[in-house]
C-alpha cells in the first residue's frame, strides 16, 4: 500500500473501507442515472449557491436603486430586489451562476420526479426498500420547498405573487389558518420579515435537511445492494455490474461533469427568470400570464379548476374549501398516497417476500396503469395551471379551457388505465410469442450452398426468463385443503380468495411462463420444414 494511504489506513481504516466498499458491485441501466443526475444538480446548486450568498443581502428594507440597470435607477425597491440585480448587473459572472442556479433548481426537482417514477415502475420500492422509499418522498418534499423557498428570495413582481398563493393556501387551513399566516409572515402578509425567513429555511434549514436525508438514503442504496433487471445470470441472490471503483467511480465523476457542463451550458445561452423586467414586488400588483416554475404548476392549476366561491361558515370560522381543497388537500393527498403506496400493494397482492430483481413495467400492468393513470391526472392540473396562456395563444375561451379540463382531470386517468393495461398486457403477449417462436426478424446464418439465409432464431432459456419475468402468483382460490381424514390443513404456500384475485388484477390473468415442454415444442417447430428459411441474394 503507498505510504499516504497506510498514514490514513491506521486513523481511519481505509482498507477495511476499500474491502468492503469500493469493490461494491452496482448494476448497469440507463434509468439507474436519474438519481444521480438529481445527486449531481444538488451539488451544483451547492456551489453555486454558496457563491450568490456572498452578494444577496435578505432583507426587506425600503432602498433606492443605484445599480447599473438603468430602466429601475432610482426606484424603490427592497434590498434583495437590488441585490439581485446588483448579481445579475454588477457582479462579474453573476448573472451566469444566478442562472446556473436557477436552471439547476429546475433539473433538481424533475430528476428526483423522473427517478421517484422509475423507482414506482419497477417497483423498486418493494421489501426490504420502503423505508428508503419513505426517505425519498422527504427528500421530495424538501425538494419542493428548496426550490419555492429560493424562487421567492428575489423580492420580484412574479415570486411576490407566488408568495401570496402560498399566503392564501396557509390562510385556507381551517381553524388555525390566520393564526399560521401570523406566524409564518411575523404578521399580516407580506409583512417585513419574511425574506430574511426564508433565506434561513433556504440557505439552511433545507439543505440541511436534504443533504441529511441523502446520506441517509445512499447509505440504505448501499445497505439493501442496487436492485438489476432480470438477466442472464442474474438472480434474486447475487448483483450483476461493475465495482464501484474503478469502473463506477470513474463513469460516475465523468457523468458529474456532464451534468454541470449541461447546466452551464444552459445558464449560459438560456435566460431564466429576469427580474429586472418583471419589477419589484407590489401587493397592489400582478402581472398577466403569471407562470410558476414547473413543479407549482399542478397545484396552480388545481386552484384554476375548482369553481370560486366554495366555502362555509361554521363554529365561528370561515372554511374556504375552494382553496383548502385543490390546495393543502392536494398536496396532502399526494404525499400520503406515495407514503403508503409500498405498503398498500403489499396488503393487496399478499407479497410478503423480498424483491431484488425489478419488475418490467409491462409484467405490472396494473401497478403500471394507475401510474400513469395519475401522471395523466397530475398533467391535467399542470396544464389547467397554464390555461391563459392557452387561451390566448389558441384564441379560445379561457372558461372553455377550464370546463375541459374539469372534464378531463377525471376522463383522462380511467382512459390512460384502460390503454396503458392493454399496452402492458399486449406487450406481455408479445413476449411470451417471442419465447415460443423466437425472433420475427431472425439472424443470419450461412447456409449449405455458401449463401446467407434468415433463421428464426430460438432464443435460450435465461433469455426467455428475462423476456417473462414476472410476479408468479398462482391463482388459488382456496387457502386450506382437506387431507383423507377431513382434517382440514392451511396450505403455507395458499393465498386467499381476495389476495388472489387482487394479484391476478394486478399480474393480468392470462400471462404466465411458457412451460418448458411448449418452448421445446416451439423449437422444434422453428426447424421443421413448414418454417423454410428464406433465400437471401
Ligand atoms: C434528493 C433527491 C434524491 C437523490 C439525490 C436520490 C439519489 C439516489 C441514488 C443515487 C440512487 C441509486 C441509483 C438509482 O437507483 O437511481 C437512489 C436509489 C433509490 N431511491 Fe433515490 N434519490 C432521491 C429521491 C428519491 C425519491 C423522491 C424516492 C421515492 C419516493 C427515492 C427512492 C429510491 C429508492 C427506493 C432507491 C433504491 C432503488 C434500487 O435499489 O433500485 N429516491 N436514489
Amino acid at each position: 500500500m503507498p505510504r499516504g494511504t497506510t498514514w490514513l489506513d491506521e486513523r481511519v481504516g481505509l482498507a477495511k473501507l476499500g474491502k468492503a466498499g469500493l469493490r461494491k458491485v452496482f448494476p448497469d441501466h440507463w434509468s439507474f442515472l436519474l438519481g444521480e443526475v438529481a445527486l449531481y444538480a444538488f451539488v451544483v446548486l451547492l456551489i453555486t449557491g454558496i457563491f450568490l450568498t456572498i452578494w444577496f443581502r435578505p432583507s426587506m428594507a425600503e432602498i433606492e436603486y443605484a445599480g447599473t440597470y438603468e430602466l429601475m435607477r432610482g426606484r424603490h425597491v427592497s434590498e434583495a430586489f437590488a441585490s439581485t440585480l446588483d448579481i445579475s448587473f454588477d457582479v462579474r459572472g453573476g448573472l451566469l451562476v444566478r442562472q446556473i442556479h436557477h436552471w439547476a433548481a429546475l433539473l433538481f426537482v424533475a430528476a428526483v420526479t423522473a427517478h421517484m417514477l422509475r423507482v414506482f415502475f419497477t417497483g423498486a420500492f418493494r421489501k426490504p426498500r420502503e423505508v428508503n422509499w419513505l426517505i425519498g418522498v422527504g427528500l421530495m418534499a424538501t425538494s419542493l420547498i428548496a426550490g419555492f423557498s429560493g424562487y421567492s428570495l428575489p423580492d420580484d413582481l412574479l415570486s411576490g405573487t407566488g408568495l401570496r398563493f402560498v399566503d392564501g393556501l396557509i390562510r385556507s387551513i381551517p381553524v388555525i389558518g390566520t393564526w399560521a399566516e401570523f406566524f409564518v409572515f411575523g404578521g399580516q402578509f407580506p409583512g417585513e420579515l419574511l425574506i430574511s425567513r426564508l433565506y434561513m429555511v433556504h440557505i439552511l434549514l433545507v439543505p440541511a435537511i436534504i443533504l441529511g436525508l441523502i446520506s441517509a438514503h445512499l447509505a440504505l442504496v448501499v445497505y439493501h445492494k442496487h436492485t438489476q433487471f432480470p438477466g442472464p445470470g442474474r438472480t434474486e441472490g447475487n448483483v450483476v455490474g461493475y465495482p464501484l471503483f474503478p469502473v463506477y467511480m470513474a463513469k460516475a465523476g465523468g457523468f458529474f461533469f456532464i451534468v454541470f457542463g449541461a447546466l452551464i451550458l444552459m445558464g449560459a445561452t438560456l435566460s431564466i427568470n429576469q427580474v429586472w423586467l418583471y419589477g419589484p414586488y407590489n401587493p397592489a400588483q400582478v402581472t398577466a400570464g403569471s407562470q410558476p416554475d414547473w413543479y407549482m404548476g399542478w397545484l396552480e392549476g388545481a386552484l384554476r379548476l375548482i369553481p370560486p366561491g366554495w366555502e362555509s361558515h361554521w363554529g365561528g370560522t370561515t372554511w374556504t374549501w375552494a382553496v383548502f381543497l385543490p390546495g393543502v388537500g392536494l398536496m396532502g393527498l399526494l404525499f400520503t398516497v406515495l407514503a403508503l403506496w409500498p405498503f398498500v400493494e403489499a396488503k393487496l397482492t399478499g407479497d410478503t417476500s423480498e424483491h431484488h430483481l425489478l419488475d418490467r413495467p409491462r409484467n405490472a400492468p396494473t401497478r403500471t396503469a394507475l401510474g400513469v393513470a395519475g401522471m395523466a391526472c397530475y398533467g391535467m392540473f399542470w396544464i389547467n395551471g397554464a390555461n391563459d396562456i392557452i387561451a390566448t395563444q389558441f384564441n379560445v375561451s379561457l372558461n372553455a379551457v377550464t370546463v375541459a379540463i374539469r372534464v378531463l382531470v377525471f376522463v383522462a386517468p380511467v382512459i390512460a388505465f384502460i390503454v396503458t393495461r392493454r399496452i402492458c398486457l399486449s406487450l406481455q403477449r408479445a413476449d411470451r410469442e417471442r419465447v415460443l417462436h423466437g425472433s420475427e426478424s431472425g439472424i443470419l446464418v450461412r447456409d449449405p450452398e455458401g449463401g446467407y439465409a434468415e433463421a428464426h432464431a430460438p432464443i435460450s432459456q435465461e433469455e426467455a426468463f428475462a423476456l417473462t419475468q414476472h410476479k408468479q402468483y398462482e391463482p388459488l382460490e382456496a387457502s386450506e385443503t382437506e387431507d383423507e381424514q377431513g382434517v382440514r390443513r392451511r396450505d403455507p404456500n395458499a393465498v386467499s380468495g381476495f389476495t388472489a384475485r387482487m394479484s391476478r388484477w394486478f399480474v393480468g390473468d392470462d400471462v404466465r411462463k411458457p412451460t418448458a415442454a411448449e418452448i421445446e415444442e416451439a423449437h422444434h417447430h422453428d426447424a421443421s420444414d413448414d418454417d423454410k428459411p428464406r433465400q437471401l441474394v
